[in-house]
């Protein structure tokens, strides 16, 4: 895409824009959404259309406004607002009025001649002794005019609060100086409240007497207090506690136990929801942390976690991030953005329940506060943090503005003690410093405005009736936002397609319509500059930093620029899929070194498949491995089977402690609730989480197809709860590696650039993925959600790499066990199957669960001819599935649903149920004793010494509870 010059906006059109969008922007809570100018609509009253004194009037005034306004703007941190948005005018007014007032109330003129006598009857007559206060509070408002103009509904908050304050002042001050009535002398009524004390306080002392009109306007005071520091009610008393703090000079004192307990909050709630969840914006840094963002999010997150969304993902506006974890200076602000359907929806249900943040540029009097002051902030800004906050949050960056001051990088999300590993190990996660900052984001270039002009002119010259309504910058592509006048058709910006791409010289346009959520089209283009993400960064943000779960790894950021993290755990397995040189491997490395830099090797274990050899052997002697880096595809596919007896023994062991999901286990564990047996040596652990990574699947599946999908079929379909999950990356999605069965058990995709739109729809079900531009553009699709979200995939470079390996492995060798690469016994299937094992076991779950045993089903069904379905069906007879062959009738199914599974595993050649000693038992026996890390060092004896829950002998038993203990097993 070519860069262009930065169109000139119309003024009349940008101040419609931003008068829309503050209106919109009430509830924003995310996305860095930048406005941009509506395209000219009517003629806008200009300024030459005045007679000329007028307009040399008004421009003498403007000019001085300009230059008042531009010292306003150089107090403490320079900003600047965009010149379309400013509204230096006004506050010229406020200064020269609070000047008028000062110079008589405070300068000695009060009484002294016309100027001072009309001066001081005017604001002492209204406002009583308040009138003192008056230029104070017009000197605050001027301030915020001046330099954050864009904040509409914050300023009116602001607005709103200093003029309640000065009525409660008022009233006060008319109560203290004996409630004179309006018939005393003027100079006892100024001495008091004037005629707005008198007014707020005479009827009332009549209806609750004196005292309690006092009580009322101290109430009234204190809340115009709140709601110009936009601070919520349960807010007030950290707010407290934080100046208490900045006041005595205590950074960090008592903070750092609210953070401990934070984070326990934190895990417990992403531990049960990680969910998407739109977060509060930008931040400010209170003594190097975001205690009230943390507060908010603590609020937030228990709510949230009611919400819908179950995938695995959560995303933030990049505002939640400082880059280099430091507190990003407020942005420049140059528009507005609005929220996304989801965030409106969230914000609306968070304001019904007094949970909202504050929306960016409008914080309502009863939101949260947004923003805390630091003690590095200018004294002056005091009054005005809140917007501040809110129009760093809001504001989208100029370019040629410093956006984030160099800073120290905050922590990723570790506990701050030394890790204790079982054997008395301590062990320090990598320090934040191996993954260093990116280039901070910008949210607007001049390529953005080149395209919106374009776009804008597109639509104008083929006679639509829409507008390009705002933009998203992300780090690889800008979602330009178009929105239709009634009538419009949809299809005829749709159809425009080719000439978009034409027009902004990018052939990949991707067209969304709608954007999910949203009236709006959009449009996504490249962006000419592009940005890369580092995976410091996104460890560092906020939805990264709000949890310790071990399995989070940070994915990259989305078309908003907001970060996007996921939890492993939760996917509960992934399909990684793009065509060489699209970023795969990348993706995978800042999994792993996400992992590395959250996880010890009791949280997390690894088995890594490298058949290319090349891609992961950086990570080779990590004490996450359970064993070495397997490069060898025949010894992959006897891992994955060991993965599955690793799995059955998990669950074997979860049975007979009757829990369901190994995090439950774990926490009884922890919490010494799940004891050994008597008489057993087992020292109970908890099991970590086992991630198996391929990173070549096609490899695997050239030299053992059937085992490998096998073993991937029973690990997805199972192994969730076992806390095992599995990450499979492919560069050839076609359907002999991603098969059917492997697609419909792994549900969450990560699709990057696809070299067709046939492999887009095997990874996604859907194109799009072949319109990638490579380089770590991907569309992340995860588990529950519609549809797909691209995402700009986390960069982390070698040597970062290196330095995070090693450190893990100074801090810890590994120890690898020795029967992951054993191979299982053969399994024995009857001759007679062949090659229709897959076939044969689906053909009987369906006669079995439908009770229905018909070839024409088995047809339908399997998509089999009808040779092959009645073969399978003579299978079945052999087998006792069905009875004998009735004519045009169904025939019998002899199998009950509850039979099912023992019925698979006789013919798929395991163990018969019942034999001595299942193969997970054994092999967990045979377990490598140096793995006391891994936490199953005992296990193996345990398992074989007690009696089992899950005894596939008595499963057929009259009464022995054993059908319970099955259920658990969720097989
Ligand atoms: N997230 C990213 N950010 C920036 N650049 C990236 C990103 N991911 C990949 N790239 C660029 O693309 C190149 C290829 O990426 P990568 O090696 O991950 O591709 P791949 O899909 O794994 O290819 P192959 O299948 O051949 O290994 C990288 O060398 C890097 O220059």
């Amino acid at each position: 895409m070519a860069t262009r010059t930065s169109p000139s906006q119309p003024k009349a059109s940008g101040r419609k824009t931003a008068g829309t969008a503050g209106a919109r922007s009430k509830t924003t809570t995310t996305a860095a959404r930048t406005r941009a100018p509506r395209a000219p609509q009517a003629p806008a009253p200009v300024e030459h259309d005045l007679p000329f004194p007028l307009r040399a009037v008004r421009g003498l005034w403007m000019g001085l406004a300009r230059v008042v306004g531009g010292a306003f703007r150089k107090l403490g941190h320079d900003v600047h607002p965009d010149r379309e948005l400013r509204r230096d005018g006004t506050g010229l007014f406020l200064v020269i009025v609070a000047m008028v007032v000062a110079s008589v109330e405070w300068w000695g003129l009060r009484g002294q001649g016309w100027y001072g006598t009309a001066v001081h009857n005017v604001f002492g007559g209204t406002f009583g002794f308040m009138a003192v206060v008056l230029p104070f509070v017009l000197l605050v408002g001027a301030f915020r005019l001046f330099r954050r103009p864009e904040e509409h509904r914050a300023n009116s908050r602001v607005g709103i609060g200093l003029a309640l304050a000065t009525a409660a002042g008022s009233g006060i001050a008319h109560v203290v100086g004996g409630l004179p009535s309006l018939a005393d002398p003027f100079e006892v009524l100024w001495s008091a409240g004037g005629i707005l004390g008198f007014l707020m306080t005479a009827p009332l002392a009549g209806l609750i007497t004196v005292w309690g009109a006092l009580a009322l306007m101290v109430v009234l005071l204190l809340l115009s207090v709140m709601i110009v520091t936009a601070t919520p009610f349960r807010h007030i008393p950290g707010r407290l506690r934080q100046g208490y703090e900045w006041i005595m000079g205590q950074p960090e004192g008592g903070y750092a136990e609210d953070r401990e307990a934070a984070d326990a909050h934190d895990q417990s709630y992403l531990h049960e929801h990680s969910r998407t969840q739109p977060k509060p914006r930008r931040k400010a840094r209170l003594f190097g942390r975001d205690k009230d963002a943390e507060d908010r999010e603590r609020g937030d997150g228990g709510f949230a976690g009611d919400e819908a969304y179950d995938h695995a993902v959560i995303r933030e506006s990049d505002e939640d991030v400082e880059p280099g974890g430091a507190a990003a200076e407020p942005r420049v602000p140059a528009g507005v953005r609005r929220p996304t359907a989801a965030e409106r929806a969230m914000q609306k249900i968070k304001d019904d329940v007094g949970l909202g943040a504050p929306a960016p540029d409008a914080p309502a009097p009863d939101g949260p506060a947004s923003e805390a002051r630091g003690p590095a902030e200018p004294a002056t800004e005091a009054i005005d943090t809140a917007a501040l906050a809110a129009a760093a949050a809001a504001a989208p960056r100029v370019p040629s503005t410093p956006v984030a001051q160099p800073a120290p990088l905050a922590p990723i999300p570790q506990r701050t003690e030394q890790l204790q590993l079982s054997g008395d190990v301590a062990y320090t996660l990598p320090a934040s410093e191996f993954l260093p900052s990116g280039p901070p984001a910008k949210e607007r270039s001049e390529a953005n405005d080149a395209v919106v002009k374009a776009l804008t002119e597109t639509l104008d010259q083929f006679k639509v009736d829409a507008q390009v309504t705002g933009f998203s910058r992300g780090p690889t592509v800008t979602r330009y936002e178009i929105e239709l006048s009634p009538g419009t058709k949809v299809e005829r910006v749709t159809a425009l397609s080719k000439n978009i791409s034409y027009a902004v010289a990018s052939s990949d346009v991707r067209i969304l319509s709608p954007i999910p959520g949203r009236s709006a089209i959009g449009i996504e283009i490249p962006n000419a500059d592009k940005e890369v993400v580092a995976l410091g960064d996104v460890l560092r943000s906020n939805a990264a930093r709000k949890t310790d779960h071990p399995m989070v790894m940070g994915v990259g950021k989305d078309v908003e620029g907001g970060f996007v993290v996921a939890n492993l755990a939760k996917m509960p397995h992934l399909l990684v899929a793009g065509a060489t040189g699209a970023g795969k491997s990348s993706f995978v490395n800042s999994m792993i070194t996400s992992i590395l830099m959250r996880a010890t090797p009791d949280e997390v274990r690894m088995v890594m498949v490298d058949p290319k050899r090349v891609e992961l052997t950086a990570y080779e002697g990590v004490p996450h491995l359970i064993t070495p880096i397997i490069t060898n595809p025949k010894k992959a596919a006897e891992a994955l089977q060991w993965v599955v007896r690793e799995m059955d023994t998990r669950y074997d062991d979860l049975a007979n402690f009757g829990y369901k999901h190994i995090d439950d286990f774990n926490k009884a564990v922890r919490n010494g609730k799940a004891v050994p047996p008597e008489g057993s040596k087992r020292v109970m652990k908890p099991y970590p989480y086992l991630l198996v990574i391929v990173d070549e699947l096609a490899d695997l599946m050239m030299v053992a197809p059937r085992d490998v999908e096998d073993s991937i079929v029973r690990i997805t379909q199972l192994a969730r709860a076992a806390g095992i999950h599995l990450v499979l990356a492919t560069q050839r999605p076609s359907v002999d590696v991603v098969t059917g069965l492997i697609k419909a058990n792994v549900p969450s995709r990560m699709a990057f650039a696809t070299s067709s739109v046939t492999d887009s729809r095997v990874v996604l079900d859907q194109p799009g993925a072949e319109k990638l531009l490579g380089q770590g553009d991907a569309l992340f699709l995860p588990m529950g959600a519609s549809k797909p979200m691209r995402v700009q995939g986390a960069w982390v470079t070698e040597s970062e790499i290196h330095k995070v390996v090693e450190h893990v492995k100074g801090q810890l060798k590994a120890e690898y066990r020795k029967d992951v690469a054993v191979e299982a016994p053969k399994k024995e299937i009857d001759d007679d199957i062949g090659d229709d094992l897959e076939l044969l076991l689906q053909a009987t779950e369906l006669v079995v669960t439908t009770q229905f045993g018909s070839t024409s089903m088995l047809q339908r069904k399997l998509r089999v001819g009808f040779a092959k379905a009645g073969r399978l069906m003579d299978l079945l007879e052999s087998r006792g599935v069905v009875g004998p062959s009735e004519g045009s009738k169904a025939r019998d199914v002899l199998v009950k649903p509850d039979d099912l599974p023992g019925v698979l595993a006789t013919m798929r050649g395991d163990e018969a149920p019942g034999s001595a000693a299942p193969a997970p038992r054994e092999a967990a026996l045979a377990e490598n004793a140096n793995a006391n890390h891994f936490g199953v060092d005992l296990v193996a004896e345990d398992l074989a010494n007690r009696t089992q829950a899950i005894d596939y002998d008595d499963r057929d038993g009259e009464d022995d509870g054993s059908e319970d203990a099955w259920s658990l097993t969720g097989r």
